[in-house]
């Protein structure tokens, strides 16, 4: 698959301090950017408002000092406030519509698909990029819904042209076959936060992506 022009972003990196434990997220996240992770989203459940706050600074600081985009996943008012480039929300968080009537376009919004029919919900109109959510399961995240499989994923390729992301058991032997079945960009949690290599881990996927 070619680079999209609409997410140029091939490789994925979702990233929170307890899925980077023991490991210091912050090195992991710089690791992954030199290795060939392409775009990063914060993603932290069990923290504070505050505490997300600092750590959506930390990490502007670190990605804007490499020109990578910074994605917050739930938190817009975080994200607006430290100008992140987009905000990744699902299907029950705040949703695109309301999101794009506050906020305009300062924000790139992603929304996670976890059914064919929400491609036909009028929130489609405010998103910019789809989180294919889960291609597999996961034990980092649990409340999914359905699988998409990789066949679930081709099939959406053909009915939509939004930027897909894929999301959910992406690894060193899944992510090729999301990628040649029309991902735009393979999104991965313990593939890079859990190896102890998060920098040779990064550039393996990336290797995959091209
Ligand atoms: C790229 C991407 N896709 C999907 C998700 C999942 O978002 P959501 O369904 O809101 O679940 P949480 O991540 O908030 O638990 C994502 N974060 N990123
Ligand atoms: C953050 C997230 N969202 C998902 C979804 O299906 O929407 S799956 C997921 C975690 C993906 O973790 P791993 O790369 O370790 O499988
Ligand atoms: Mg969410």
């Amino acid at each position: 698959m070619a680079i999209n022009p609409l997410f140029p972003y091939p490789l994925y990196l979702v990233i929170s301090e307890q899925d980077c434990y023991p490991q210091s997220w912050l090195h992991v996240a710089e690791e992954a950017i030199i290795g060939g992770v392409d775009i990063i989203q914060l993603r932290e459940k069990n923290e504070t408002p505050t505490g997300f706050l600092e750590k959506a600074k930390k990490l502007k600081q670190l990605t804007d000092r490499y020109g990578i985009p910074l994605v917050i996943n739930d938190a817009v008012d975080i994200a607006i406030e430290i100008e992140a480039w987009g905000v990744h929300v699902g299907q029950n968080d705040r949703q695109p519509i309301a999101i794009r009537e506050k906020y305009g376009h300062r924000l790139q919004i992603g929304w996670s698909l976890e059914d064919r029919t929400q491609l036909d919900s009028k929130q489609m109109a405010a998103v910019d990029h789809l989180g294919v959510s889960p291609i597999f399961p996961t034990k980092t995240k649990t409340d999914t819904i359905t699988t998409w499989g990789i066949s679930g994923l081709a099939e959406l390729r053909n009915l939509t042209e939004k930027p897909l992301i894929a999301i959910g058991g992406m690894n060193l032997d899944t992510s090729a076959s999301a990628w040649l079945s029309g991902a735009d960009s393979i999104a991965v949690v313990s593939a890079i936060c859990q190896s102890k290599n998060p920098r040779e881990r990064s550039a393996q996927l990336k290797e995959l992506l091209t």
